[in-house]
């Protein structure tokens, strides 16, 4: 397949094997089949397979040329050239609802933005300070949602902890109401991330930009406040992320504006809380179909429980102890990464396996094809949570949080959250899924179809 340089006109350059499918909707039903099966794999195998190209082929999804650059080397090359060869980037609904904020800017602008977020969620800062938080925060929801039911649906209990959890933490928020009221709002506002940017009455995405403006204003109203907080000296800088974000400037004094603020807050609400619930959730399906990881789980997180005082909290040492529960948890994320892969766009025309990319070209990364493949883990659909300990996967191989300078920024939140949910839903309870073998779709993100319900069997005291 050849080309015309636009460059000098003279010359014709190669574009990867592949094909664009139908115009405009490309091969988007193609991708969109195989993930609603839980299979999005088998769309880059069947293309690798059929274009006889490992690296790199080309596709479309709803009018944008894509090249997918396959397994490892493909994701090394997308995470190494960040700001030189390629950008992040997102479909126009995330950037259009979201607005201004770290997942639509670039450059230096968003390094500035990620040293902000960074200083409040890296693992310097975060897990030392907030572990004994996540913990009373844990520990409520499962007095309120877990104790004393027979049954419970995983998936929805889950995502109200998250959700709970990100408003405490980010924005002090802990009356039942207030974050109940902002929750109803943003469930309806999530609904529009992943659909059509059709803007008028009567599509998901025109509501979710009403549920947008509604959820600023909201968080507009809760700056102003905190504002006269930390002047009369009623809020401390540190006490939360939104603090941090009034009270953090540049070498120059520059400070966020309060719209940067809420676009940030309303992103990190989002990227922060679904990945999470699903990590949760699916750590909980594998934990009832493998009893003999459970007892080595909970064998860990006793162990834990017997050196505290009744009614201590976790703190950072202990999440440091938990290393079987963490492989646990990175073997859950290598087989069903929450986030299947993310997009780049290309700056340049570029050479990538032999073929060129053009500049403006979408370019592809797919975490849950790298991580299924046996060339990169041997009986790659085997769960083994041994695979983590030594050394570990090889480099570009198990990338469930990205890679490079746009690496997931809450990869700490999400490793504390989960362990410390670990432990206080192990050491409470053991379960029977009630659904046997039940199906994960990516729609777009990894979900059991029926919610994951489960039978709860507390231990006896
Ligand atoms: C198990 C949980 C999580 C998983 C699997 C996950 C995965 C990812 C992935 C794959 C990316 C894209 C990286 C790339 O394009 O190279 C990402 C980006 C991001 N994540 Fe997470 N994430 C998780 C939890 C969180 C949490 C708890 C937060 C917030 C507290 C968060 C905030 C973000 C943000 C803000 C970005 C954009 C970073 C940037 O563009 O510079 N994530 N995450």
């Amino acid at each position: 397949i050849v080309y015309w340089n636009r460059k000098s006109g003279s010359s014709k350059i190669n574009l990867p094997p592949g094909s664009f499918g139908w115009p405009f909707i490309g091969e988007t039903l193609s991708l969109l089949g195989a993930a609603l099966n839980g299979t999005p794999e088998r769309f880059v195998r069947e293309r690798i397979k059929k274009h006889r190209s490992p690296l790199v082929f080309k596709t479309s999804l709803l009018g944008d040329s894509i090249a997918v650059l396959c397994g490892p080397a493909g994701n090394k090359f997308l995470f190494g050239n960040e700001n030189k060869l390629v950008a992040l980037w997102w479909p126009s609904p995330v950037t259009k609802l979201f607005g201004r904020c770290l997942i639509t800017i670039r450059g230096d602008e968003a390094k500035w933005m990620r040293k902000i977020m960074l200083s409040y969620l890296g693992p310097d800062a975060f897990a030392s300070h907030y572990a004994a938080t996540m913990d009373i925060v844990t520990r409520r929801h499962i007095q309120v949602h877990w104790r004393g039911k027979e049954e419970v649906n995983v998936y929805k209990t889950v995502k109200l902890f998250a959700f709970e959890l990100a408003c405490r933490l980010f924005l002090s928020l802990e009356e039942p109401n207030h974050i109940e009221k902002l929750g109803s709002l943003f469930y309806v506002f999530l609904k529009g991330v992943g659909a059509l940017p059709l803007n008028f009455p009567g599509t998901r995405f025109y509501r979710s930009k009403k549920l947008a403006e509604a959820i600023r204003k909201e968080l507009m109203v809760i700056i102003k406040e905190r504002r006269v907080a930390l002047k009369e000296g009623k809020a401390s800088s540190s006490q939360d992320l939104l603090s941090h974000f009034l009270t953090s400037c540049d070498e120059n004094g520059r400070f966020l504006t309060e719209m940067d603020i809420v676009n940030n807050i309303l992103l990190l609400l989002f990227a922060g809380h679904d990945t999470s619930t699903i990590s949760i959730t699916l750590i909980i399906k594998s934990l009832g179909e493998y009893p003999d990881v459970y007892d080595k789980v909970l064998k860990e997180q006793l162990e834990i429980s017997k050196g505290k005082a009744t009614g201590e909290m976790l703190r950072w040492e202990d999440i440091q102890k938990m290393r079987y529960s963490w492989n646990v948890a990175s073997e859950v994320m290598r087989i069903t990464p929450p986030a299947g892969g993310s997009f780049r766009e290309a700056l340049v025309d570029f050479e990538y396996g032999g073929y060129t990319i053009p500049k403006g070209w979408k370019l592809y990364w797919s975490a849950v094809t790298t991580h299924r493949d046996d060339a990169n883990f041997q009986d790659a659909t085997h769960f083994d949570p041994s695979r983590f300990e030594g050394v570990g996967p090889t480099p570009f191989t198990y990338v469930p949080f990205g890679g490079g300078p746009r690496m997931c920024v809450g990869k700490e939140f999400a490793r504390v959250e989960i362990l410390v949910f670990l432990h206080n839903i192990v050491t409470n309870f053991k379960w029977d899924l009630l659904v046997p073998n039940e199906k994960i779709e990516y729609d777009p993100m990894a979900t059991p179809i029926k919610g994951l319900p489960i039978r709860l069997h507390p231990h006896q005291a």
